[in-house]
């Protein structure tokens, strides 16, 4: 299954023919892979030279120093620092096709910059001072990209209104470091742990950028039998790779499938016992709709014939969800009122009252 990579200066830049052909191809390479890849980002390579050294800086501080800033593990966005194996990714599809895994991995996780209600948590010392400033610009960029690819979707769905640009404002994305620190194959392979298990991420899109080290597997919907993930090997670390989301799914009344992703054994240690896979840093811009915003679906996508599947439930509210899931506090009833698969596609709108934490 071949991921396409896309010119962004297409649309940026491009003619009304190209602008739209971009559209229809981000389009269709969502549809079809639930990925897609981009060049001409808008990053520079000493930017994302200087991402990888900032988060190099953050992770080799002292375990103690990154616990000054803890995020608070619960149903809410995460700020701050994540240590090694808290987060389990891997629940958030036991139901369907995908053993359970703990993450081996740390992570630091920041929201929009003047959020009030959600506030980030920047280290203190004198040394990663600048570690702010960078991360905010960066931050500011990623959300950049990701409003113009909203913008584009709606020229592909010839809705070319603002709407869908309008429900990811005001931002309530969180920017994610992490950190998978060496580990040996065979721990890896013991089937105790992975570096990321499989996983589709909540919001519209998301945009990635990982180191050169590998290991990043991604969902081959044209395999039908046995392991369906195919190695997405790093060409270069300038490169931005987009999957597509829960919330795209949710808006499209499950037209579009979220892109299923891991972080494994790099493809050239695969099977060899005895080695050490290095450290591995990636960043993901964990895109959001804004947090009052609802991801069900959109009117576009509903009809009699195609009622409604996925509930009307606010952005915070399917996060807190996920989140729940994620650090382990997750409760029965939750899972039946935000999970599709609970719901009977009559009946979700008008019988699901989403509780407000
Ligand atoms: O490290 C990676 O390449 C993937 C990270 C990821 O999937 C995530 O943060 O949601
Ligand atoms: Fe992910």
């Amino acid at each position: 299954m071949a991921v396409p990579s896309l010119d962004f200066n297409k649309f940026i830049v491009g003619t009304p023919e190209e602008r739209k052909q971009f559209a229809h191809d981000l389009l269709s390479s969502f549809e079809r892979t639930g990925f897609a890849k981009l060049t001409n980002h808008t990053f520079s390579t000493a930017q994302l030279q200087e991402l990888f050294n900032w988060g190099q800086s953050f992770f080799n501080q002292s375990l103690d120093a990154k616990n000054e800033i803890p995020n608070e593990p619960g149903p809410r966005p995460m700020r701050g620092y994540t240590p090694w194996r808290v987060e389990e990714v891997g629940k958030l599809h036991y139901d369907e096709k995908v053993r359970i895994l703990t993450d081996s991995k740390e992570h630091f996780d920041q929201g929009p910059t003047d959020d009030l209600e959600f506030p980030n948590k920047w280290p203190t010392d004198s040394s990663m001072s600048g570690f702010r400033p960078f991360m905010e610009a960066f931050y500011q960029q990623c959300n950049d990209v990701c409003l113009t690819l909203m913008h584009a979707l709606e020229v592909a769905w010839e809705i070319d209104d603002g709407s869908l640009v309008a429900r990811c404002i005001p931002s309530a994305t969180d920017m994610r470091l992490t950190h998978y620190p060496e580990i040996t194959v065979d721990e890896l392979q013991s089937g105790r742990t992975t570096r990321i298990a499989p996983h589709t991420d909540f919001g519209p899109i998301t945009l990635l950028f990982q180191d050169s080290t590998g290991g990043l597997e991604i969902e081959d919907r044209t395999i039908t039998k046995g392991n369906p993930f195919v190695p997405l090997p790093p060409t270069d670390t300038t490169e931005m790779i987009l999957n597509v989301g829960d919330t795209l799914t949710r808006w499209t009344n499950g037209r579009i499938t979220g892109g299923m992703h891991q972080v494994a054994v790099p493809e050239a240690m695969k099977g060899e016992s005895g080695l050490v896979i290095p450290s591995r840093m990636s960043m993901a811009y964990l895109f959001k709709a804004g947090r009052d915003t609802s991801v069900g679906p959109l009117p576009k996508f509903v009809s009699t014939k195609e009622p409604a599947i996925y509930p009307d439930i606010t952005a915070l509210e399917f996060q807190r969800w996920r989140n729940s899931i994620v650090y382990n506090l997750d409760k029965e009833e939750d899972d039946a009122k935000y999970n599709s698969h609970a719901i009977k596609p009559t009946e979700g709108l008008q019988q699901i009252q989403p509780a407000h934490a």
